[in-house]
């Protein structure tokens, strides 16, 4: 087999300051300002209290041990919220930042995750002065990804002045009628290869996938499941991740091309953990052909995605994953995730903290935003 050249990817990283519209240079992103437009002031955060609420596999992957320490050094601290007990004496909190897929998922069929989530919800609502990063009802909406895709489809209205859109999309809810989804497949303006995902965005089942390459194929999809067109794009991904008002774009392998329209192949599975880490290295990231490189997406259009997300999620931690369609060079946007790992971003750390500061600083002079009243407990006060 001729054997590929495996091209060492370099990372390439860019953070863009919502205040400028180009770049900012490296020497300014090594240390991120606070929205005020200095680095944190040190006596405004001290004594501050921001708690902590994440499974153990992501405080490991975030190195939160680290960030208690960097934290420590501008006088704020840190505190893990165990969620098996009582809250209000592991408080008082002045911001929370959380990521609770885990138990948000698994409270759907376990009573004991529905009582840590209820514990949670609890505590927020007796304490509307706490912020939230981010409302728990914003975070949980994009843990559907029916309700994600939804998202991303208004974007071709709202940022169609940026050739920005999303791949049409399909919901499968059952197959009971494939002749059915084969039709609507047509009608909703689909094409092959489809890509198909679960509908729920989190946990390790929520990376298995699959690609689809002709309507024969569709008996394979194990519904509730989005159908998506699968859109070339160069084996290329760029994620975006946002801190509050800042975010940095990441360069990572993805899927390779594959020729358009429906054709006799068996259908791949695949795990999207195995084609877009900055790692990631397989036949299935390989470009079959050799093509020219894509130009990186404009950071004016990339602002202004953000900007619309920014608005649409109400939140401060997310990421969005972007391809270029190689036909049309149209900015495609084909996920988007809640509180991601931020790999290749150097400065979350510092950009978080000063996120938080300018929050804290936000309400200590307009005081809170939003109450975290019973029926807004999932849309607390933001953190934006
Ligand atoms: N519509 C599409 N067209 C082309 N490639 C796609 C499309 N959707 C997904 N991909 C490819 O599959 C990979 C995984 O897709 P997606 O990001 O939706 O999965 P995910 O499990 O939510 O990923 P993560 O949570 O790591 O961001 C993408 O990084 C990209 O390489
Ligand atoms: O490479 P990234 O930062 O995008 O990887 C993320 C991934 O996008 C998902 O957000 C993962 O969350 P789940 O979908 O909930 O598994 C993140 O895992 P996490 O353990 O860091 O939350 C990945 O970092
Ligand atoms: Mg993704």
């Amino acid at each position: 087999m001729r054997r590929r050249r495996r091209r060492r990817r370099r990372v390439r990283w860019r953070e863009v300051d919502e205040a400028q519209t180009d770049t900012a240079p490296l020497s300014d992103c090594l240390w991120c300002h606070s929205a005020a437009g200095g680095p944190y002031t040190h006596s405004l955060m001290s004594g501050r209290r921001v708690g902590f609420c994440l499974s153990e596999k992501k405080r490991r992957r975030m190195n939160l041990d680290a960030f208690r320490e960097f934290c420590a050094g501008h006088g704020v601290e840190v505190v893990e919220i165990d969620l098996t007990q009582p809250l209000a004496p592991q408080g008082p909190f002045d911001i929370i930042v959380h990521k609770l897929s885990d138990v948000i998922v698994e409270a759907e069929c376990s009573s004991k995750s529905q009582q840590l989530l209820t514990n949670f919800q609890t505590y927020v609502s007796a304490h509307p002065t706490t912020v939230l990063l981010d409302p728990l009802l914003a975070m949980t909406r994009l843990l559907d990804r029916f309700a994600s895709y939804q998202i991303m489809t208004k974007l071709r209205n709202s940022l169609r002045d940026w050739r920005i859109c999303s791949p049409p999309h399909l919901e499968i809810h059952s197959l009971s009628d494939l002749s059915s989804i084969q039709q609507a497949v047509t009608t909703q303006g689909l094409s092959f290869p489809l890509i198909c995902k679960t509908r729920v965005a989190h946990g390790s089942l929520s990376h298995e996938m699959s690609l689809i390459f002709s309507t024969g194929s569709l008996a394979d999809l194990h519904p509730p499941c989005v159908l998506q067109s699968f859109i070339n794009h160069g084996a290329v991904l760029h994620k975006v991740f946002v801190v509050g008002d800042r975010h940095f774009c990441v360069e990572r392998p993805s899927l390779k091309n594959f020729p358009s329209g429906p054709c006799d192949r068996e259908t791949i599975f695949f795990n999207s953990h195995q084609v877009s880490k900055p790692e990631s290295s397989s036949d299935l990231t390989e470009l079959d052909e050799q093509m020219p490189c894509l130009p990186p997406p404009s950071s004016e259009a990339v602002a202004a995605l953000v900007r619309e997300l920014r608005a649409q999620l109400g939140m401060a931690l997310f990421g969005v994953d972007v391809i270029i369609n190689i036909h049309t060079h149209t900015l495609t946007v084909i996920d988007i995730n809640i509180f991601p790992g931020y790999e290749g971003v150097p400065q979350f750390f510092s950009c978080l903290l000063s996120h938080i500061q300018s929050v804290l600083d936000k309400q200590t002079y307009t005081g809170p935003q939003v109450t975290n009243s019973p029926e807004s407990t999932s849309s607390a006060t933001t953190g934006l």
